[in-house]
């Protein structure tokens, strides 16, 4: 199984929010996997992507917790507007079965 197979199986069912990091950015050197690389999965996932060092700091590591942060936010503002549809949907159809049923 690749990474990216491993991903869309934890992220498909579960509706799982992530984004997705390169660490070890100061490591340029020993690099295996390029920026474009990284972009280009990020945006086969559609996520964000950084690449950050935990051991210089370097790519801003609160940003990418920030970024997460957001990212769940947006999810389960989204996943609410949904909810709230469907139930507005509900209230519909029992309004108009009470109609229907007065009516005749
Ligand atoms: N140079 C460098 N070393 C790092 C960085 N992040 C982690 N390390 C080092 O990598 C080693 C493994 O770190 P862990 O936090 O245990 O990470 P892990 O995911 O369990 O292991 P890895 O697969 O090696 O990343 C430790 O020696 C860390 O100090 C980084 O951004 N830059």
């Amino acid at each position: 199984m690749t990474f990216k197979n491993l991903l869309d199986e934890v992220k498909k069912p579960k509706n799982v929010t992530f984004i997705l990091v390169g660490n070890k950015a100061d490591l340029g050197h020993s690099r295996q996997v390029s920026t474009e690389e990284g972009e280009k999965l990020a945006t086969e996932l559609a996520c964000a992507f950084y690449e950050c060092s935990a051991c210089t700091g370097e790519g801003n590591i609160t940003e990418v917790f920030y970024e997460l942060c957001r990212e769940i936010r947006r999810r389960k503002m989204i996943q609410g507007k949904t909810r709230r549809r469907s139930s507005t949907t509900h209230v519909k159809q029992a309004i108009n079965k009470m109609l229907t049923k007065i009516s005749s």
